[in-house]
């Protein structure tokens, strides 16, 4: 591992260039931030410098403060980890130096690198880069000044809606609203943020000194306005994440009583939010999500990924055709089988009306949308199965049809193809039992909506080899998802969690329990939603075959709810079919509906866990809570 520098050189132009370097994101180590510190001090002292220019190295300026920081510091409690930089280094070395700086940005600059690069007087970027302050996303604010000087650079509500929703933008989007001063190319840029840092020098360009500007506050009965209608934003989405709050309440701090003090407040706030469990939540988060990608024996032995440029999808149901519509959207061409032309067909409508989707709500351009839909074919056989790199069964719960359908694609496609499975539960011995290549047998399990879902279970088994592993791992990335591998057993991980939930949930309601008060109860604790309406979502008849599994593989230690059975019986599916727990109109809420109430009664009678049940809600009720948490 390279160890964190600055360097500094000075040119025949009498300008410094202080260059970060700590591979691979130039992550603000405090070694960095002690280097700038040291660098600008004697970039100061020398009489052959002009100007400053400060810049990262290896195509990326820096992504922002060492998290790693914030993991010693809740290891210790001990904030003296954090000594202020923000008016030390920021204010007082940079933006109130006697020389200028400009800070030539590339690749990316994020959170504490965003921030250091708005304390300088100027900022020359290369196209592309990416600009942003996602500190929110880690249950902390901006605590180098981003709270107070990216409002004064591009406005109150973007700046708002950037910190808020931790939310990047481009250089070029940067340069619109007068983040960037200028976007030149790669090779370009030092030479022209020297140029610019002289031209400041003498007065052929302005010094700006950001935390002091306010023409693009608006006035601050509007700014109050902006931030009052933020606040109920954040109330109604984020209820449960302090931080949201703090971050209004810092700029607010600055807009009323001035920068400096937006400041202050912003240091004294970040540094109660470093210690919050939700920041040690989502710094936690950070790092596990990233040790997901290092599986040992698999990513550790030299094996490079192959590339897997066309993917057969068997089923294009629900998640076969979010499975398709993933893929195609990433490039990935995209063969999608069923057993008849009206299936066939809604298949791709489905894949249609989600691309249509991803361009409405602006994650897909026009373009791109059209390329995605280019990608796909519609087939009813195996003939185009020859040449695909992986195959991605999505078929029904059924061991039978799916141990069928790999003894048939084992024949037909290449040795080195993929055959993946999607199953939620079933384990992969069982799916792969009929077929004798095992070694390139895995389960890719995908999450409804699949193509908006980032998890994805790579599923193993004893055989399973490393490279097909490495392979799925790295499709997993190419079209963003998260791949977490996991071993193969009834439920993989994400079901094996989830299902005793569920269970919970049904011995509740059969024991009496207001089924729509579970619901709020875990919706209010802070899950999107209660485990009914996800039922909904899911459909029930996902619901019945996972638990079939289930109580297959634990015998005697599950709860069989007949909820699921009778409400299938009485023609629902959920949201699918629109007749679930939850009444479902078009723009509203889903609503509880009543006429579910009879079929749950019927289903306590069946059950008869408990008669009435109302003796133990107490108990049940704390019970249950501390069962979900
Ligand atoms: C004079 C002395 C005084 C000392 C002063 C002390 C400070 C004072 C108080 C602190 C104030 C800080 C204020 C600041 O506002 C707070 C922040 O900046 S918080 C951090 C904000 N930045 C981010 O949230 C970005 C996080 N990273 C990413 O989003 C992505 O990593 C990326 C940068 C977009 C790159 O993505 P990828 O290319 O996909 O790469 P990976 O994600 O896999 O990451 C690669 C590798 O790098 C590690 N890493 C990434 N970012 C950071 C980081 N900010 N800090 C530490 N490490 C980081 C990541 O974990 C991976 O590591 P690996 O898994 O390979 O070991």
């Amino acid at each position: 591992m390279s160890k964190a520098e600055v360097t500094m050189e000075v040119g025949n132009d009498g300008v410094a260039v202080i260059t970060m370097s700590n591979p691979p994101v130039n992550a603000l180590a405090l070694a960095i931030i002690a280097g700038l510190k040291e660098k600008y001090a004697e970039a100061m002292r020398r009489n052959d410098v002009k100007a400053i220019v400060v810049t990262g190295k290896g195509g990326r300026f820096s992504g922002g403060f060492d998290i790693n920081v914030f993991q010693k510091v809740h290891k210790t409690a001990d904030l003296s980890h954090l000594p202020d930089a923000s008016i030390d280094l920021l204010v007082n070395t940079v933006e109130d130096a006697k020389k200028p700086s400009v800070a030539a940005v590339e690749g990316l600059a994020l959170g504490g690198g965003l921030e250091v690069a708005l304390a300088c007087h100027a900022r020359i970027a290369a196209p592309k880069t990416q600009l942003g302050l996602p500190e929110l996303s880690l249950g902390v604010i901006p605590g180098f000044g981003g709270t107070q000087r990216l409002p004064r650079l591009v406005g109150l509500s973007k700046a708002v809606e950037m910190m808020r929703l931790s939310k990047s933008i481009s250089s070029e989007e940067g340069y619109k609203l007068g983040l960037v001063d200028a976007v030149v190319s790669s090779e370009e840029l030092l030479k022209v943020s020297r140029r610019w840092a002289l031209d400041i020098v003498n007065k052929r360009k302005p010094w700006v000194r950001s935390l002091h500007q306010t023409d693009k506050l608006g006035s601050v009965s509007e700014a109050l306005e902006i931030l009052k209608i933020s606040r109920q934003q954040a109330k109604k989405t984020v209820p449960h994440l302090p931080q949201h709050q703090a971050c209004l309440d810092v700029i607010e701090e600055g807009i009323v009583h001035g920068g400096y003090s937006g400041l202050l407040k912003e240091t004294k706030v970040f540094n109660e939010l470093v210690l919050s469990d939700t920041a040690k939540g989502l710094i936690h988060v950070f790092f596990a999500q990233r040790a997901t990608s290092k599986v040992p024996n698999v990513t550790d032995i030299g094996l490079k990924p192959r590339n897997v440029k066309k993917v057969a999808v068997i089923g294009g149901g629900l998640m076969g055709s979010g499975i398709a519509t993933a893929l195609i959207i990433s490039n990935i061409y995209v063969v999608l089988k069923e057993v008849n032309s009206e299936y066939l067909l809604k298949g791709i409508k489905t894949i249609e009306a989600n691309v249509r989707g991803l361009v409405t709500k602006g994650k897909l351009t026009q373009d791109k949308a059209r390329k995605a839909l280019s990608m796909l074919k519609g087939v009813l056989d195996y003939s185009e199965f020859k040449d695909v790199d992986m195959v991605i069964e999505a078929v029904i719960e059924n061991i039978p049809l799916k141990q069928k359908i790999f003894s048939e694609i084992e024949k037909i496609c290449s040795p080195h193809c993929i055959l993946a499975t999607n199953t939620s539960t079933i384990d992969l011995n069982l799916v792969g039992e009929k077929i004798s290549s095992q070694d390139r047998i895995i389960g890719a399990h995908f999450f409804s909506p699949a193509h908006v879902m980032p998890l994805l279970e790579v599923v193993r088994t004893e055989k399973t080899s490393a490279q097909v592993i490495l392979d799925l791992m790295t499709v997993g990335k190419a079209i963003k998802k998260i791949p977490v591998v996991v071993r193969s057993c009834t439920g993989f991980a994400v079901n094996r969690t989830f299902f005793p939930y569920a269970q919970g949930a049904h011995f509740l309601v059969n024991l009496g329990v207001d089924l729509f008060r579970i619901d709020r109860v875990i919706s209010n604790f802070g899950l999107p939603m209660g485990p009914f309406q996800l039922q909904d979502l899911s459909g029930y008849g996902v619901a019945e075959a996972v638990g079939k599994e289930f109580a297959t593989a634990f015998q005697g230690r599950t709860f069989e709810s007949p909820l699921v059975n009778l409400l299938l019986k009485n023609g629902r599916n959920g949201k699918q079919n629109g007749r679930g727990y939850y009444i479902y109109e078009k723009g509203s809420k889903p609503r509880p509906d009543p006429s579910v109430l009879p079929i749950i009664e019927e289903s306590r009678r069946l059950a008869n866990i408990m008669p009435g049940g109302k003796v133990l809600i107490s108990a049940i009720k704390g019970g249950f809570i501390a069962f979900c948490i």
